[in-house]
C-alpha cells in the first residue's frame, strides 16, 4: 500500500508564520494620512534600553506623587514632603537625561534621590518601620542601570553600609520618639505594601517590556529595514518550511527594470523611496497568507500558497499591472516603474534551489524579452534574441516615462 503523504492544510501552516507582521505602509515624502511620529534621537540599541528603564521612572513618579507624599503628610513632617517634590523633580530630569542618551546620568540621578529618601525617612521615623525595605529597589534600580559594573559595586556597598550604619545608630540611640507603637505597626505595613506593589509593578513592567523588546528583536531580524517586507533568510526558511510540508506553492521572482539607471537619474534616496513605494504596489495585489520577501538589492521573492502556476500569472500581471499604473509621486514630478518576473511551481522542481533556479532563468528570459512582463513558462529556449534595437527600446521606456503593455504572446510562447 502506498504511504500516506500528509500535506499540511493552510490555516495551519499560516499559524506558524505569526512572527511575520503585516507590511507597514511607506509614505516616503509623508504626505496625506496620519502625521508619522517625530525621529527619536536615541539609536536602537539605546532606545530598547530606555523602554526598559523608563518603566521604572513611571513607577518612581507614581510612588512619589501618589504613596509618599500623602504619607509624610499624614506623619505630619513637611521636610520629607519637601524631599519627596525634589525627587519627583530630580527624576523627571533624571528621564530626561536618560531618553537624550545619557543613561548612566539618568539612572545615577535617580538613585540618589531614592536614597536620600531612605535616609531621612530611617532618621526620622527609625528602624523597624519599614523604610529599610526601599533599599531592595534601590539595589534593583541600580543592578539594571547603565552604569559600569565596579560602579554598581562601590555604590550598593556604599548603600548598605550607610543604611546598616544608620538603622544601628537609629535603634540604638534615638528610639523614635514621635510614633506610637500603633502607628510604627501601620507604617511598617503600609511600607511592605507599598514595596510589594512597587517591586510586583516594576517585575510586571520589565517582564512587559522584555517580551515587547523580543517580539521587536524578532521582527527585525526578518524583515528588510528599507522596505519592511521579508528579508531573504526569512522568505527562504519560509519557502523551505512550506517545501518540507510539503504545502503547494508558487514562486515569483520579481526584479524593477533599469534600476541603476533610475538610481543614476533621479538619485539612490529617490531609488530608496521607489523601492519602499514598490512593496506597497506589491501589497496591494497579494492576498492575506502570500508572502513577499527582499531577495536582494531590487530582487523581490513572492510566495503564493496553494497556486498553480496558471493562478499565479494572473497575480504577478495584476501586480505588474498596479506598478505600472501607480507611479512614485514626488513633489514635483512622477516616476512609471516597471517589473519583469518569473514564476515556477512547487510541483516542478525537486528542491527549493531548483525551484529558484528556474524561477531565476524565466526572471531573465522575462528581461530578455524586452522587460516590464511575465514569465511562467520555459519560453526562454524557444525565444528568437531580440535584436538590440528592441532592447533598447525597452529600456528607454523603463526610464520611468510611459509605461508599456504586456505582450501575452511573448510570455507564453
Ligand atoms: N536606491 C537603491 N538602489 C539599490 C538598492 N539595492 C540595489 N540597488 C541598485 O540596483 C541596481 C541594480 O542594477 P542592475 O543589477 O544592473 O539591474 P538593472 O539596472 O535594474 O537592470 P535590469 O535588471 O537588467 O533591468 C544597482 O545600481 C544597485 O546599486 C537599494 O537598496 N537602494
Amino acid at each position: 500500500m502506498q504511504g500516506k503523504v500528509r500535506r499540511m492544510t493552510w490555516p495551519n501552516a499560516m499559524k506558524r508564520d505569526s512572527l511575520i507582521m503585516p507590511l507597514r505602509l511607506h509614505r516616503p515624502w509623508g504626505e496625506g494620512g496620519p502625521p508619522l511620529p517625530p525621529r527619536c534621537p536615541l539609536p536602537p540599541e539605546r532606545r530598547r534600553y530606555f523602554d526598559t528603564f523608563a518603566h521604572l521612572y513611571g513607577m518612581a513618579l507614581v510612588a512619589y506623587a501618589g504613596l509618599m507624599m500623602p504619607l509624610f503628610l499624614w506623619l505630619g513632617h513637611p521636610w520629607p514632603v519637601g524631599i519627596v517634590l525634589a525627587s519627583l523633580i530630580v527624576t523627571l530630569i533624571a528621564r530626561g537625561l536618560h531618553l537624550r542618551g545619557h543613561m548612566a546620568w539618568g539612572a545615577g540621578l535617580l538613585w540618589a534621590v531614592m536614597v536620600v529618601l531612605i535616609c531621612e525617612a530611617i532618621r526620622l521615623y527609625g528602624a523597624g518601620v519599614g523604610f529599610e525595605f526601599y533599599v531592595g529597589l534601590a539595589l534593583l534600580v541600580l543592578h539594571i542601570s547603565a552604569l559600569p559594573r565596579a560602579c554598581k559595586i562601590v555604590l550598593s556597598c556604599l548603600l548598605i553600609g550607610v543604611v546598616g550604619i544608620l538603622l544601628i545608630s537609629v535603634h540604638r540611640d534615638m528610639p523614635p520618639a514621635s510614633l506610637s507603637p500603633a502607628m510604627a505597626t501601620g507604617l511598617l505595613w503600609i511600607n511592605l505594601a507599598m514595596m510589594g506593589m512597587l517591586f510586583g509593578g516594576v517585575l510586571m513592567g520589565l517582564e512587559g517590556v522584555t517580551e515587547r523588546l523580543e517580539r521587536t528583536y524578532r521582527r527585525e531580524a526578518l524583515h528588510d529595514m528599507l522596505t519592511g517586507a521579508l528579508n531573504r533568510r526569512a522568505i527562504l526558511s519560509i519557502a523551505e518550511r512550506w517545501r518540507r510540508a510539503q504545502c503547494p506553492f508558487a514562486l515569483v521572482l520579481l526584479d524593477v527594470d533599469h534600476f541603476k539607471r533610475f538610481n543614476d537619474l533621479h538619485g539612490h534616496a529617490t531609488g530608496d523611496a521607489a523601492l519602499c513605494h514598490l512593496v506597497n504596489c506589491l501589497q496591494q495585489g497579494l492576498r492575506e497568507g502570500d508572502m513577499l520577501g527582499r531577495y536582494g538589492g531590487e530582487e523581490f521573492m513572492l510566495l503564493l500558497p496553494g497556486m498553480t502556476r496558471g493562478a499565479a500569472m494572473t497575480v504577478a500581471e495584476r501586480i505588474a499591472a498596479l506598478v505600472r499604473e501607480q507611479p512614485l509621486a514626488l513633489p514635483d514630478k512622477s516616476l512609471g516603474m516597471t517589473v519583469s518576473q518569473g514564476i515556477a511551481a512547487e510541483d516542478e522542481a525537486a528542491t527549493l534551489g531548483e525551484m529558484i533556479e528556474l524561477a531565476d532563468r524565466r526572471l531573465y528570459a522575462a528581461k530578455h524579452a524586452g522587460r516590464d512582463r511575465v514569465m511562467a513558462w520555459d519560453a526562454f529556449e524557444t525565444l528568437s534574441p531580440l535584436p538590440d534595437q528592441r532592447i533598447a527600446e525597452g529600456a528607454e521606456a523603463c526610464a520611468f516615462s510611459p509605461p508599456r503593455r504586456h505582450d501575452d504572446s511573448v510570455i507564453k510562447a
